[in-house]
């Protein structure tokens, strides 16, 4: 993938499976939201191809849902969390207006399966940061995509919210399976939900398990400079990056063996 002639990754060869959980990390400007803007099909590869459960990705497509980037809501927005999680369903499969009771009830699930029910009849601009994270949460997975992308979806919350809001994402590929693509700055608070990471850096990458990755070897010769990577209390503190960043090592992927693809697939080469 690249802009001109700045390369952002290539020769990038990945199978993110059913349940899976990927943490894709980088310093700024790495290409870690190109890559979300890739699964989202926003983004042409330069070289290469790009699937989302078996298709290429596309506008309205229902397989993948998407967390953006924390942005506070204005507080004088007339939307109930309850209207912003419709948004997500809308324009889908409840066009009709005697399919009115199913659709409310899909929008009164999504928000029960993030803990969201108490405030779903509130403006969502007076919501605390952590309650607009967990609804927007709702509204991407309200079509029960098979992939979830996230941007930097923990930022500027507290460390409880951030222990709430990864856990409604745990729970979300533990039970139905849906794969998950986790853009972050800081690893250490999804540690123990990371099967693999994707590192970006220098238009290269490097792709394995956190214990693989996140090591002073690694990311010295990614980096091209010295990096130490160091052990505090169970979290990994990275040294020496242009950007701080940090992960540790636990794998406990989920058997999801019901679909047929994986959740994505991106190859350097296009027609496999
Ligand atoms: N449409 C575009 N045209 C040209 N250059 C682009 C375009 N989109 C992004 N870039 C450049 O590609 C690089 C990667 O951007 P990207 O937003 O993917 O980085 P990032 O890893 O998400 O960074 P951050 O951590 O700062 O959010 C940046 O140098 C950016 O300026």
């Amino acid at each position: 993938m690249a802009f001109g002639d700045r390369v952002l990754w290539s020769g990038l060869d990945l199978d993110v499976a059913p349940g899976e959980f990927l943490a894709v990390l980088g310093a700024n400007g790495a290409g870690k939201s190109t890559f979300l803007k890739a699964a989202l099909g926003q983004q042409r590869l330069t070289a290469g191809e790009l699937l989302v459960a078996g298709r290429p990705p596309g506008r309205g497509s229902r397989a993948a849902g998407y967390v953006p980037q924390q942005k506070s809501m204005d507080a004088a927005t007339p939307l109930r969390a309850r209207d912003l999680v419709a948004l997500g369903i809308d324009g889908h499969r409840w066009g009709l207006g005697r399919r009115r009771a199913d659709h409310r009830r899909a929008v009164a699930d999504a928000l029960a399966a993030v803990g969201a029910t108490d405030y779903a009849d509130a403006p969502v601009g007076l919501l605390s940061g952590g309650e607009q994270q967990r609804v927007r949460i709702a509204q991407a997975l309200a079509t029960d995509p098979q992939l979830l992308l996230c941007d930097e979806p923990l930022l500027s919350l507290d460390l409880g919210h951030q222990r709430a809001v990864s856990a409604v994402i745990d729970r979300r590929r533990r039970e139905h399976g849906t794969a998950v693509v986790f853009v972050t700055h800081e690893i250490n608070p999804v540690l123990d939900l990371v099967d693999r990471v994707l590192y970006i850096a220098n238009g290269q990458h490097r792709l394995g398990t956190p214990a693989e990755v996140m090591n002073s070897a690694t990311l010295s010769e990614l980096y091209r400079t010295p990096v130490d990577v160091v052990t505090v209390r169970g979290r990994i503190v990275v040294v020496g990056t242009p950007d701080h960043a940090s992960g540790s090592a636990r794998h406990h992927p989920d058997d999801h063996q019901h679909h047929d693809h994986p959740a994505l697939r991106t190859t350097a080469r296009s027609g496999r």
